[in-house]
């Protein structure tokens, strides 16, 4: 793949007044939208129907993990949507990835990307120790993107840190979707994985996402610009 880079705006707003306030501000041509947790237990499926409905690419960002039926309906459920992409946690497993795939593939019309979270950007090693994952986090990363690539996934989230290695690993064609970027300056936050907007596209991230480095800006419809002016740098547009 070779496609320009993309800047995901993370949507973490405790009402859809919030999120629409910003996203009225942005041109669907210029990033794409995240509909977490928060966002669709507090506004809803209407709300990302309505995006998807306007032109937005929306990730639908639920991490699914659970029995391999149950997540097969969820993802049913999120291509009715007409969301651009949809994940699942690679934890889950073989099974329940290949469930995710194949319900996916029902609705080859409007199929949406499949994913599958690694390791949260917010674990380091010790943090991975604690919950019985062996090795480093790039250790892990490899094997459960390796999981995925035999599910057939599109591509799986990562930091920018492992980008490189799963592109190496996996193939150009997968993509790497990359949270834990923070502008220089920035506050960490709860992420520990964290890398710039440049050194994520020089390693390799096909679609940076980006959350409070921007909804927490005075200025967040600047801080996308600011963004996207780095990235274009970086990929020398
Ligand atoms: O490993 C992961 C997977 C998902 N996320 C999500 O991305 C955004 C990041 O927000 P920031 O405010 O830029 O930290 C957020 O919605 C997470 O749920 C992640 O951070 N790490």
């Amino acid at each position: 793949m070779n496609a320009t880079p993309s800047l995901i705006v993370a949507l973490d707003f405790d009402s859809d007044v919030s999120a629409r306030s910003l996203v009225n501000r942005l041109a669907p041509g210029s990033c794409r939208l995240k509909v977490g947790k928060e966002l669709f237990v507090r506004a809803g499926p209407s709300l990302v129907r309505e995006w998807a409905d306007a032109g937005w690419d929306v990730f639908l960002d639920l991490k699914f993990h659970d029995i391999p039926n149950t997540v097969a309906s969820a993802c049913r459920a999120a291509a009715d949507l007409g969301v651009w992409m949809v994940n699942v946690h690679a934890l889950g497993g073989p099974a329940m990835l290949a469930a995710a795939r194949a319900a996916v593939d029902e609705t080859p019309a409007r199929r949406p990307l499949l994913t599958a979270v690694t390791v949260l950007t917010s674990h380091d090693e010790t943090t991975l120790q604690a919950i019985g994952l062996q090795g480093t986090p790039a250790e892990a990363v490899g094997r459960l993107a390796a999981l995925a690539t035999r599910a057939g996934l599109d591509g799986v989230v990562c930091s920018p840190q492992e980008a490189a290695l799963v592109r190496d690993h996996c193939g150009e064609s997968f993509r790497r979707i990359t949270p834990g970027v923070r502008p220089v300056g920035a506050a960490l936050d709860d992420q520990r994985r964290i890398k710039t907007p440049a050194f994520a596209i020089a390693a390799g991230a096909t679609d940076l996402v980006v959350g409070r480095p921007i909804t927490r800006s005075a200025d967040p419809a600047g801080a996308v610009e600011m963004i996207l002016d780095e990235m274009r740098v970086t990929a020398g547009e």
